[in-house]
């Protein structure tokens, strides 16, 4: 059973956070398949990067993750979470010799983290949703913070108009709670309970959705409408309802690969997705 943290004893609230946010990029990490992303079983479309090297990457971070829930704690503003968040990043490019593993969970899931350690310490209702509290609390300077107008994903939000990282998280994560969760939840039915399937339907459902920007630095907006349609059509024939999903999903899967397409972005909507169930407790079982 996956029982909402319980925070009984908030100097430990941090460490309970963090550890579940590092307990979510792995359960993201064993997920299979994941269309073009990284797996223990395959590199899918990279060649920088395989699941050791991610997992490196995961415990280097899971002392910033701690770090960000206590400065939520503490009332902490976006400059100082930011600050964080930079260390964090630079952490990791040291432990993966530059590749750029997990710049969006960081981005994300750190501010999640922070959400939480500030209903933990009582600043903010224990029901609230922590995608609201980020909102309330840190929106507006997400949406003034300073833009690397060279990164992939400014130059795709300013090329194709997406929605990128930054405005997900600037409004509360919508991905997280109104296609995330869904989905987590309708492929544990749909499964009879297989948490694995479930992960994969709720992957599934948000490249289906989300302006992925690293889909369109990687393959233009053909590039994301082909993720989109294959994520869609898998979907609309049964998910993980249908008997022989996972050879399905694995041949989709395939076609990123030969098309060099990964929806990094998806992967990091489903590791918060994760993290928020297993705080949150929403599920009641574990994903
Ligand atoms: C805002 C961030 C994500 C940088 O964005 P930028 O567009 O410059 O980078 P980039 O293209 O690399 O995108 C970041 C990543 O977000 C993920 N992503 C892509 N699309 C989406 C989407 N639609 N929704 C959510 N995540 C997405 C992908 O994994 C992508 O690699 C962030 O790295 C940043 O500014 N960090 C500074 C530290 C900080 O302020 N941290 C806050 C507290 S932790
Ligand atoms: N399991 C996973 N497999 C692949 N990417 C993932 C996975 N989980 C999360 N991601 C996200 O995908 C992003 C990496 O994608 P990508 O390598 O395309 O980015 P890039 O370094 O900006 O581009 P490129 O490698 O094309 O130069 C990371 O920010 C990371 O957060």
């Amino acid at each position: 059973m996956n029982a909402p943290l319980a925070f009984m004893d908030p100097a430990a609230a941090g460490l309970q956070i963090g550890g579940a946010a590092a307990r979510a990029l792995s359960l993201e990490l064993d997920t299979w398949p994941k269309p073009g992303l990284v797996s223990p079983f395959d590199c899918g479309s990279h060649d920088d990067m395989d699941a050791a090297m991610l997992l490196r990457s995961i415990a280097v971070l899971e002392p910033f993750l701690i770090n960000l829930a206590e400065a939520g704690a503490a009332e902490a503003d976006m400059a100082t979470l930011r600050r964080i968040g930079i260390a964090a990043e630079a952490a990791m490019l040291r432990a993966t010799r530059g590749v750029n593993t997990h710049r969006g969970a960081i981005f994300g899931l750190g501010l999640l983290c922070a959400a939480c350690g500030a209903t933990a310490n009582g600043l903010e209702p224990k029901a609230a949703r922590l995608g609201n509290i980020v909102r309330s609390r840190w929106g507006a300077a997400i949406r003034h913070m300073p833009v690397d107008c060279t990164s992939h994903g400014a130059v795709a939000v300013r090329r194709y108009g997406a929605r990128g990282a930054r405005l997900e998280a600037a409004s509360g994560f919508p991905s997280v709670y109104e296609v995330g969760l869904p989905a987590l939840r309708a492929g544990l039915a749909l499964s009879g309970g297989d948490a694995e399937a479930a992960r994969v339907q709720a992957c599934f459902a948000l490249i289906a959705v989300l302006d992925d920007t690293n889909l369109l630095h990687r393959g233009g907006s053909d590039g994301l409408a082909f993720a989109r349609r294959e994520a869609r059509h898998f979907l609309e024939s049964g998910g993980v309802g249908l008997a022989g999903w996972r050879d399905r999903a694995a041949q989709t899967h395939r076609a990123f690969v030969e098309r060099h397409l990964s929806p990094g972005g998806a992967a990091d909507v489903l590791a918060m997705a994760l993290f928020v169930c297993s705080v949150e407790g929403r599920l009641q079982v574990a994903v």
